[in-house]
């Protein structure tokens, strides 16, 4: 019982005739071609990767890691910005000095180091995963110490808890938002602690050759949110106090799905 091929089926019916029509432009000049994830996978197809099926199927693969994963940091963010609210003038200063200046662009998001910090804290407190950077072993593998993986054993980082241990991080079960905003000025480094850096103490998106390559994209979709969302409204939770519990299920933490924020317009 699954619902992957009624979904791959509906799919299939959208990016049909997309495909169709792309395919009559295949080889040849085309001034207007979409500079898109279809036309990257078009262009390049080995076997039978150039089906309707298999690229649509490979477009769903990528939404199902894209949207869920954005959509949950976004929601914990949410939760912690309306639970927080003495953080939201501070967000709100830095956003408006920055697009004041340098207007909605790509570069403004790079300097919102404060909005870059809040989220990275959000995913450090809040994160998809209790356990991340899951990895089957595909032949016997030995460790530098000794550990043997037999062949199909399958591991993973325990990411929450690297997370939340007081070792790693200053009182780690704090809400900090400017934590890594403070680390990048006490390095006077440029990125080694932005939203998008990953090392072995800070797993959201993973490490190493199969990290997130999304992450990049996530990075400027989440920060452009959360700036117009401290631009254009005042938030608050609808019981004004709780943070809403997150969900565990097995590894994975999800966002509580039914908590609401409510929005009010700003008077300006
Ligand atoms: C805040 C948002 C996101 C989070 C928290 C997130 C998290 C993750 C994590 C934990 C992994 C596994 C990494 C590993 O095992 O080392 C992963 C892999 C992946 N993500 Fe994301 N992701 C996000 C957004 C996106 C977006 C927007 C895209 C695409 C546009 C994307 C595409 C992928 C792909 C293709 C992989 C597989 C990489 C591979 O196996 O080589 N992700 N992501």
């Amino acid at each position: 019982m699954t619902s992957v091929p009624g979904s791959a089926r509906r799919g299939m019916k959208h990016l049909g005739p997309i495909i169709e029509e792309r395919r009559k432009h295949l080889g040849k000049a085309w001034a207007e071609k979409p500079n898109d994830f279809l036309s990257w996978l078009m262009d390049d197809p080995q076997g039978s990767q150039s089906s309707v099926r298999d690229l649509t199927l490979r477009i769903l693969t990528l939404n199902f890691a894209a949207i869920h994963t954005s959509a949950n940091s976004f929601t914990q963010a949410l939760y912690n910005l309306a639970v927080h609210p003495q953080y939201i003038e501070p967000l709100r200063e830095e956003v408006e000095s920055i697009v004041g200046k340098d207007g909605w662009s790509k570069g403004a998001l790079v300097k919102m180091r404060k909005v870059d910090s809040f989220l990275k804290e959000s995913q450090r407190t809040d994160g998809i995963g209790a356990v991340t950077l899951s990895r089957k072993a595909m032949k016997d593998f030995t460790f530098s110490d000794g550990t043997v993986l037999p062949q199909g054993t399958i591991i993973g980082a325990a990411s929450q808890a690297i997370h939340l241990d007081n070792r790693i991080y200053d009182n780690a079960g704090t809400f900090d938002p400017f934590r890594f905003a403070d680390m990048r000025d006490a390095d006077g480094e440029g990125t080694k602690h932005s939203f998008v850096s990953t090392n072995p103490e800070y797993l959201p998106f993973g490490y190493g050759k199969h990290a997130c390559p999304g992450r990049f994209f996530a990075a400027n979709e989440l920060k452009t949110m959360l700036a117009h969302v401290l631009l254009t409204y005042d938030i608050k939770l609808e019981d004004n106090a709780t943070r809403p519990r997150s969900w565990h299920i097995g590894g994975t933490i999800a966002a509580h799905p039914t908590a609401k924020v409510m929005f009010r317009k700003r008077a300006y």
